[in-house]
């Protein structure tokens, strides 16, 4: 059985990989969660040995994080051009697809992958799945006016449950100050197609469907870590 603590492992090896890929003077998209922060205290150790970087992070958890760890971080108002993004997944399918969102990061984490050169995803074996949707739902991020009638197309659109997320017994806010819900679709047959068709619905902000977007994705494992490289989109 792999605990929690195995898995946490895994994500740190993964982790420690990618940041080979990072090199003196890149700009780099600093990704949100559990394997992220691993990748963000190892940059934090190549800072310290000498290596000239800069970060965009994002949420307010990974610039806290970066700061620590001594990462310089670029103005959010800025306009970047980022070397590479580095980020972890929710699930990941063979077409190196992605649901992201876990956390209630993905619109920041969308918008640092689309200006990144090379985008690199971190994840243990156990995200991986033969088609993105089931055991993972769907985070779509939603703007607060007309969310039940928001929630109500994307639920005649998908013929799935809808739920909207909460924390501490109240909605769960982003970063942006919008609300999530959270999508359990029992199989994503055509990813980027509902992408387009969701991204269609009013009051849609972003979704969690990260198409198209990974150049490397780092793979833990019990046996090791495994790199691919995504074919050209
Ligand atoms: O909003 C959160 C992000 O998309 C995370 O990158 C994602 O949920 C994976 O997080 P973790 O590495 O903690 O499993």
């Amino acid at each position: 059985m792999t605990t929690q603590l195995d898995l946490d492992r895994l994500k740190k090896a993964a982790a420690l990989e990618a940041v080979e890929f990072v090199r003196d003077g890149m700009i780099v998209g600093l990704g949100t969660g559990s394997t992220a922060k691993h990748m963000i205290v190892a940059l934090g150790e190549k800072v310290r040995a000498g290596m000239r970087l800069r970060g965009v992070p994002t949420s307010h958890e990974t610039a806290a994080l970066a700061k620590e760890a001594g990462i310089a971080l670029i103005d959010a108002d800025s306009r970047w051009e980022l070397d590479v993004a580095i980020d972890g997944a929710d699930q990941v399918d063979p077409g190196f697809n992605l649901i992201k969102g876990g956390g209630g990061a993905l619109l920041k984490e969308k918008i640092v992958a689309a200006s990144a050169k090379q985008f690199i995803v971190l994840v243990d074996y156990t995200k991986q799945v033969p088609m993105l949707g089931g055991s993972f739902p769907l985070p779509i991020e939603i703007i607060p006016f007309g969310w039940g009638s928001t929630a109500r197309e994307i639920e005649s659109l998908t013929k799935s449950r809808v739920v909207l997320r909460e924390k501490n017994g109240a909605p769960f806010r982003t970063e942006a100050g919008n609300l999530i819900v959270d999508v359990h679709i029992a199989r994503i047959h055509h990813p980027k197609d509902l992408e387009i068709a969701l991204n269609q619905i009013p009051g849609v902000v972003e979704t969690g469907l990260f198409i198209g977007r990974t150049s490397i994705l780092i793979v833990g494992s019990p046996h090791g870590v495994d790199i691919h490289h995504a074919p050209e989109q």
